[in-house]
């Protein structure tokens, strides 16, 4: 070998060598690990986990809205969305049933004794066989492509059709105040889905009653929390949000990516230095909240902007980042009964975000009491320091002041 090759096999492949096998073996055996993981599978790194209470449910929900907001974006692209009529007329597609299958399995896989309280159930799909093939053509093709991290923790692939089924099924639990329950809404604003407007996909945990951690994917909200609220639809680019929170440890948001979770931003409300300027959220349906009742609280509360209308919690979401200010909800019957699902999530990311949220009597949200917020009428979110002075006048305009 030539001297001058044999100087360069020296000094850029052997020294380097020897160098790195010594620093190896003084490594404390932890960063030894690391240095292992971090050049042999780069992707461990890229799910991080933080020591804070509640840290494994947050990530492992975060995730698992995100694979299931996959799952319901690539239903919107599909011209048959496989639509069907639940016995209440509400509409149901293959995004809220595949969505489904896929939390409760990351669920299941990393929670086993903890119950669900799910929105949808199996029961015309074992009626159906086309359209359970259909979905579980679509839960087995959906995965985290670019994170097979991500994918092996939240349990890797549904093993078959029927075992899909059953998992739609275990979202059964009837809910109540002791233990662990986690609560999910797969679409939330399917209305919303289908004409191309807003829908959330929708978790949170409950703990003896209480909301300890909340995350709704918004796949059709601009990324940008400063983007004005808006009922424009579509998911397009620069599209797509997670929000989240835990109890304590205020909340966040996210762009919603394909690939590894996106760093999180803390949000917090706007405070309202003048009612006149506020903006306020309502449902789109008229059914689902009474819009001529909170057109009478908007003027009396001397607000001028028409309200917002949109589907699904991004309302919950959209207030607690600051891009509008109130949600109201105001019954419209008697008999209705809120679910917890479409709920419990929007109300931790509001007051962690520095919000108010309470029924119209000022009662706080109740998740504690089954399937249904039955103890519950309506819902009021705004920043905790004017949360009282809109619950009066909402109280005046229903009557219900003493
Ligand atoms: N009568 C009545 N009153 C109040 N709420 C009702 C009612 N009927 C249904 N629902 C629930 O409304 C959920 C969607 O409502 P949103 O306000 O989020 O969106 S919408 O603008 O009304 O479509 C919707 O959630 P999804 O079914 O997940 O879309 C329902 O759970
Ligand atoms: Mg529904
Ligand atoms: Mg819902
Ligand atoms: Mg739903």
């Amino acid at each position: 070998m030539p001297l001058e090759s044999r100087n360069n096999f020296f000094y850029k492949i052997l020294l380097p060598l020897l160098i790195l096998t010594l620093a190896f073996f003084l490594s404390p055996s932890s960063s030894r690990l690391n240095l292992i993981l971090s050049h042999l599978t780069p992707q461990t790194t890229t799910v991080k986990m933080s020591s804070s209470p509640y840290a494994k449910e947050l990530l492992i929900a975060q995730l698992s809205i995100q694979r299931a907001s996959i799952l319901t974006k690539r239903v919107f692209q599909e011209s048959s969305k496989g639509t069907i009529s639940k016995s209440d007329a509400s509409p149901v597609t293959i995004g809220d049933f595949g969505a489904q299958a896929l939390i409760i399995s990351a669920l299941k896989h990393n929670f086993p004794s903890d119950q669900i309280v799910a929105e949808e159930e199996a029961s015309t799909l074992r009626n159906d066989p086309l359209l359970s093939s259909k979905i579980w053509d679509l839960v087995k093709s959906t995965s985290l492509s670019s994170s097979p991290e991500a994918e092996s923790l939240l349990g890797g692939q549904i093993p078959s059709e029927s075992k899909m089924l059953d998992l739609i099924d275990s979202g059964n639990s009837s809910g109540g105040r002791t233990g662990r329950i986690w609560t999910i809404d797969p679409i939330d604003g399917t209305k919303g889905f289908l004409r191309g407007g807003q829908y959330a996909v929708c978790l949170a945990l409950l703990e003896d009653g209480d909301v300890k951690v909340g995350a709704i994917a918004c796949p059709n909200l601009p990324v940008d929390d400063s983007a004005p609220l808006t009922a424009d639809i579509g998911d397009g680019e620069g599209r797509g949000v997670i929000f989240s929170a835990v109890k304590g440890q205020g909340a966040t948001s996210r762009p919603l990516t394909t690939g590894d979770l996106a760093e999180g931003k803390q949000i917090s409300m706007k405070p309202i230095t003048e009612m006149s300027a506020a903006s306020f959220c309502e449902s789109v349906e008229a059914g689902h909240s009474n819009q001529s009742e909170s057109a009478r609280i908007a003027e009396k509360l001397g607000i001028t902007r028409p309200s917002v209308r949109m589907d699904s919690q991004a309302k919950y979401g959209s207030i607690a980042r600051g891009a509008g200010d109130i949600y109201l909800r105001l019954p419209t019957s008697k008999t209705y009964q809120e679910k917890i699902w479409d709920h419990a999530g929007g109300d931790l990311i509001v007051r962690e975000a520095g919000g108010e949220v309470t029924d119209t009597k000022g009662n706080r949200l109740d998740f504690g009491v089954g399937r249904t917020l039955a103890s519950n009428s309506g819902v009021i979110a705004a920043p905790k320091a004017v949360h009282a002075q809109v619950l009066d006048v909402v109280q005046e305009v229903l009557g219900l002041k003493n």
